[in-house]
C-alpha cells in the first residue's frame, strides 16, 4: 500500500483516531468484501444457502451488540485502506495527492457487475462521487455534491486494474468543479464533472 500525506477532513474531530480497529478490521473489511463477491457469483443448493445465512446473520447479530454512533464508527475514516475502510464504497487506493490532482487506482469485482460482463454505471457513479467529494473536502472547507455528471464512453471491466485521475477545474467562489476520469491502458472509460458547494462545518 502507497501512504501518502492526505490532508484532515473538515468535520474530523481533533485527535480522532484514524487506526481504530487496528489490522482486524482491515481483515474484517476485506472477508465483508469476499462475502460479497462470493454471494454475488453463487449458484448453490437451497439447504446450502440456507445454513450460510444462518451463519451470517448469527455474525451480523455479534456485529450488532458493538453498534455505536455515527461520529464513532470505523467505517469511512480509515484512510489506510481501500475506499477509506468503507464497505459501500467501492475500494480505490490513493496512489497520489496534491491540492489540485489526485491519482487513485480501482479493481472492480464480482458485487459490481451489472450486466454483460461490465461493471454497473450506478457503482461508476458512486466511485465518482466519493474520489471527486472526498478530494473535494479533504485539505479545504467541507463541501457537498451538487451536482455530477458521467460520461459513460465503454464498457467498465470487472477484474482488471484501472486508473483514477481527479483533478480540480476551477473555483468561483463557494463552488468547486472537479473533473475525473476513470481508464484503462491509456483509454478513457468513464469520466464525470462535479460542482461542489463549500458549506458551513457542523
Ligand atoms: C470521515 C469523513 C471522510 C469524508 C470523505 C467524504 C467523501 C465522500 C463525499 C461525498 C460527497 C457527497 O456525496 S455529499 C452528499 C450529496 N449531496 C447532497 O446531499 C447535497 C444536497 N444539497 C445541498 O446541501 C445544497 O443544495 C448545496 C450545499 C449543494 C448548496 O446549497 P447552498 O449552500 O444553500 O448554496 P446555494 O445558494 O443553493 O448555491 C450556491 C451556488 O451554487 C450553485 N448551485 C447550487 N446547486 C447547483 C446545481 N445543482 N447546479 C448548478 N449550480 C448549482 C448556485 O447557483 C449558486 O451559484 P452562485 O449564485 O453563487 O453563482
Amino acid at each position: 500500500m502507497v501512504s501518502i500525506d492526505i490532508p484532515p477532513h473538515p468535520w474530523w474531530k481533533p485527535g480522532l483516531d484514524l487506526h481504530r480497529g487496528g489490522d482486524s478490521y482491515a481483515h474484517l473489511l476485506s472477508a465483508t468484501r469476499g462475502l460479497l463477491d462470493a454471494v454475488a457469483g453463487v449458484d448453490a443448493p437451497e439447504a446450502v444457502l440456507a445454513e450460510v445465512a444462518g451463519e451470517v446473520s448469527r455474525i451480523a447479530g455479534r456485529l450488532n451488540s458493538y453498534t455505536t454512533s455515527d461520529e464513532s464508527q470505523i467505517a469511512g475514516t480509515r484512510m489506510d485502506l481501500p475506499g477509506r475502510g468503507h464497505p459501500l464504497v467501492v475500494p480505490y487506493r490513493t496512489t497520489s495527492w496534491t491540492s489540485v490532482r489526485m491519482t487513485a487506482e480501482v479493481t472492480f469485482t464480482r458485487i459490481h457487475l451489472g450486466d454483460g460482463g461490465a461493471v454497473h454505471g450506478g457503482v461508476t457513479a458512486l466511485l465518482f462521487d466519493e474520489v471527486l467529494g472526498r478530494f473535494a473536502n479533504h485539505g479545504r472547507q467541507p463541501a457537498r455534491t451538487a451536482f455530477l455528471h458521467v460520461n459513460y464512453r465503454r464498457l467498465v471491466p470487472l477484474d482488471v486494474d484501472l486508473d483514477i485521475l481527479t483533478k480540480v477545474d476551477r473555483a468561483e467562489g463557494r463552488k468547486l468543479y472537479i473533473t475525473a476520469e476513470l481508464s484503462h491502458d491509456g483509454t478513457v472509460l468513464a469520466d464525470a464533472e462535479g460542482l461542489f458547494v463549500a458549506v458551513s462545518a457542523q
